[in-house]
């Protein structure tokens, strides 16, 4: 028995595409969606990324503007151009790609963003919304996975999900919002006790722990939906998941495929929450244009 590849393809194709028509809706009223995306120092890993999500953003017609500031760039500097970009109306996202070098505080830093142009959901006031359920933006990582999930007609209610790996990008988000379509969440991490068992409990398995291909059937139910969010460059140069995705194969009912699933997706729910930014910020001229009135 042999599991199904999830088109990451397809699926971000036809996401992106409804975002392209909404953004061109928005265009014909005057508006233009604008991201901003500040990367600090020269990983050459950050910059593909970066280099991606302005290319992304091209394609769906979002205005964006790159900033690529030296590795010893002064906190206040950066705090400077955050304070800048929070002022700028062609700019209704914020994304500063993390990590950031040791000698800037990432707290600081993600507390300066302005919470209406926080399209990672990384400030706390979002994350707080998100937990509590109210209107804020979804974090992009966990969001794309739903959107998978949702688009390959994966049933999430009432079904066991297995969250692997804690961390406030993927892991808790991640749990959280599972919770939201109502499965029964664990999360698993470093000290869980029997991973392989708990993680062959679940009807989904997303997994998010940055070790490259550790997942391998031993840790999957037979039939289970297999998320793989991790993105290892390995010794052979190559990419791969944390997922041993020949191995899993064998016992998932699906499995995504890295790359080309859910890296691709993540940028797509970025330019989704720009759009969804930009829609507020104009909700918020007409009724400030109105009071005025
Ligand atoms: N503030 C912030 N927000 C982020 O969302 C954020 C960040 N910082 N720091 C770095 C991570 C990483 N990340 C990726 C997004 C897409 C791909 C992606 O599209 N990957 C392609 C492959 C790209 C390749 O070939 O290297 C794929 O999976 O098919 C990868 C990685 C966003 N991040
Ligand atoms: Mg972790």
């Amino acid at each position: 028995m042999s599991a199904t590849i999830i088109n990451g393809k397809e699926i971000v194709g036809s996401v992106r595409e409804q975002i392209k028509a909404e953004v061109g809706a928005l265009k014909e009223n005057g508006i233009q969606p604008g991201l901003a995306v500040v990367l600090v120092g020269d990983d050459p890993a950050s910059a593909v990324y970066v280099r991606n999500k302005a290319k992304s953003c091209d394609e769906v017609g979002i205005y964006s503007e790159v900033y690529r500031l030296p590795a010893e760039t002064p906190q206040d500097e950066l705090l400077e151009l955050i304070g800048k970009l929070n002022a700028d109306p062609k700019i209704n996202g914020i994304l500063v790609q993390l990590p950031l070098p040791k000698h800037i505080d990432e707290d600081t830093v993600i507390d300066a963003i302005n919470v209406n142009k926080d399209v990672d959901c990384f400030h706390p006031i979002n994350v707080g919304n998100l937990m509590i359920g109210k209107n804020s933006f979804l974090p992009c990582t966990p969001a794309g996975v739903i959107e998978v999930l949702k688009r390959t007609g994966t049933e999430i209610a009432g079904k066991h999900a297995v969250v692997i790996g804690r961390s406030n990008i993927v892991g808790k988000p991640m749990a959280m919002l599972l919770l939201r379509e109502n499965a029964t969440v664990t999360v698993c991490h470093s000290r869980t006790a029997n991973m392989e068992e708990v993680a062959k409990q679940a009807d989904i398995l997303v997994v998010a722990i940055g070790r490259g291909k550790m997942i391998n059937r031993n840790y999957v139910k037979p039939g289970a939906v297999v998320i793989d969010v991790g993105m290892n460059r390995m010794p052979d140069g190559k990419l791969a998941g944390d997922v041993d995705f020949d191995d899993v194969l064998e016992v998932a009912g699906a499995v995504t495929p890295v790359p080309g699933c859910v890296g691709p997706m993540t940028i797509t729910m970025l330019l989704q929450n720009t759009l969804e930014a930009a829609r507020r910020a104009n909700a918020g001229q007409t009724s400030a244009q109105h009071a005025s009135h």
